[in-house]
């Protein structure tokens, strides 16, 4: 159990932090402009700058974003949990982006496109799972320290992740009821909630292709969880008749059962990690715990997919 108290470096002066979340200008360069900077530095980087900040710290608000980590407690592990959990909204923010543009691609039947952004969004999948790797070192002693601080915030009630469960697919209306009273959120969740998700997409690729798709999955109330669909099944299977990576349905139908295994990974060591850290206490976020966490190891987002291996 750490028992030596934490020290933290005072890095930046936060007073002095311009806090608007407004990207800040920088201006532009280009090639040739640089060619000139590098020619009269002799090659040496530029290391003057006017005003008080510099390019790089305003190109991402760099200073601000580092203002931004403040443990709650004197408990050493915080400081870990607090920036990994930072880490993870980053990085769930880039993977929706990714599942958002493809669902775009597929609505407008550029599936190799849908497929390319979907590599991405793998790679971004198994990063977040790694994530896993850091939290893990925190001991069952450690979280103790400053689990009291935490009060009733849980990673539950994160809305990006919502967002990422939305866009492939795993829409529940009452979990999204938890940011309802947001009235800077609340917009995007509920248009996320009520659309067409990368899953209901690819079904209409499906349909378009000529194979035939009921009526109830191309056009359905979409804040429903998905249902399986016999059609639908019938559809992957026959796409899986012809196994080449030049037919684009076949390659997608590959690529998305590999996102939803990584997904499935990334909950599954949620769930081990979090077992190691609380055992079988309760959530903060009012669940069971583990037991809460172990149920939706089981969610699979594209369900006909795994069904129909059964059958080859
Ligand atoms: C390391 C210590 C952690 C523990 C002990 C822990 C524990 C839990 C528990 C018990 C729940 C169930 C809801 C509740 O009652 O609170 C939960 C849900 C959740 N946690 Fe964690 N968690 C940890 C870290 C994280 C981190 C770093 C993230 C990522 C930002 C995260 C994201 C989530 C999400 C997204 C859910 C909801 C799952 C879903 O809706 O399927 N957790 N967590
Ligand atoms: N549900 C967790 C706490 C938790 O997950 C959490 C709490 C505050 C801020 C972030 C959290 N999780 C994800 O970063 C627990 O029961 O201890």
């Amino acid at each position: 159990m750490p028992d030596y108290k934490p020290v933290f470096p005072d890095l930046i002066d936060a007073a002095q932090v311009v806090a608007s979340t407004a990207p800040r200008p920088i201006g532009k360069t280009d090639a040739a402009q640089r060619a000139e900077t590098a020619a009269s530095t002799g090659g040496d980087p530029l290391l003057e700058f006017a005003g008080r900040t510099n390019p790089y710290i305003d190109y991402q608000s760099i200073d601000l974003l580092l203002s931004l980590q403040h443990p709650r407690s004197d408990g050493y592990d915080e400081m870990c949990f607090f920036v990994m959990g930072q880490v993870k909204e980053l990085l769930f923010r880039g993977l929706h982006f990714e599942l958002y543009n493809a669902r775009e691609q597929l609505r407008q039947g550029e599936i190799v496109n849908a497929i390319e952004i979907l590599s991405r969004a793998s790679a971004f999948t198994d990063y977040i799972t790694g994530s896993w790797d850091v939290l893990q070192t925190i001991s069952a002693e450690g979280f103790n320290q400053f689990r009291d601080h935490l009060s009733t915030a849980s990673g539950q009630l994160s809305f990006m992740y919502r967002h990422v469960e939305f866009v492939l697919g795993n829409k529940s209306r009452r979990l999204a009821s938890a940011h309802k009273n947001l009235p800077h959120i609340w917009p995007a969740m509920e248009a996320a909630l009520t659309s067409p998700s990368l899953y209901d997409a690819a079904i209409a690729q499906l349909h378009a292709a000529g194979h035939p798709v009921d009526a109830r999955a191309l056009d359905r109330d979409w804040s429903e969880t998905y249902s399986p669909n016999a059609s639908v099944a019938a559809a992957w299977r026959q796409v899986y008749d012809d196994p080449r990576p030049e037919n684009p349905l076949y390659r997608l139908a590959e690529t998305l059962i590999a996102l939803d295994e990584k997904m499935s990974l990334y909950r599954w060591r949620h769930y081990t990690s979090v077992h190691k850290i609380i055992g079988y206490k309760p959530g903060t976020g009012g669940s069971a715990g583990v037991g809460w966490l172990r149920q939706v190891t089981e969610h699979r987002f594209f369900p006909e997919l795994w069904e129909i291996r059964t059958g080859f």
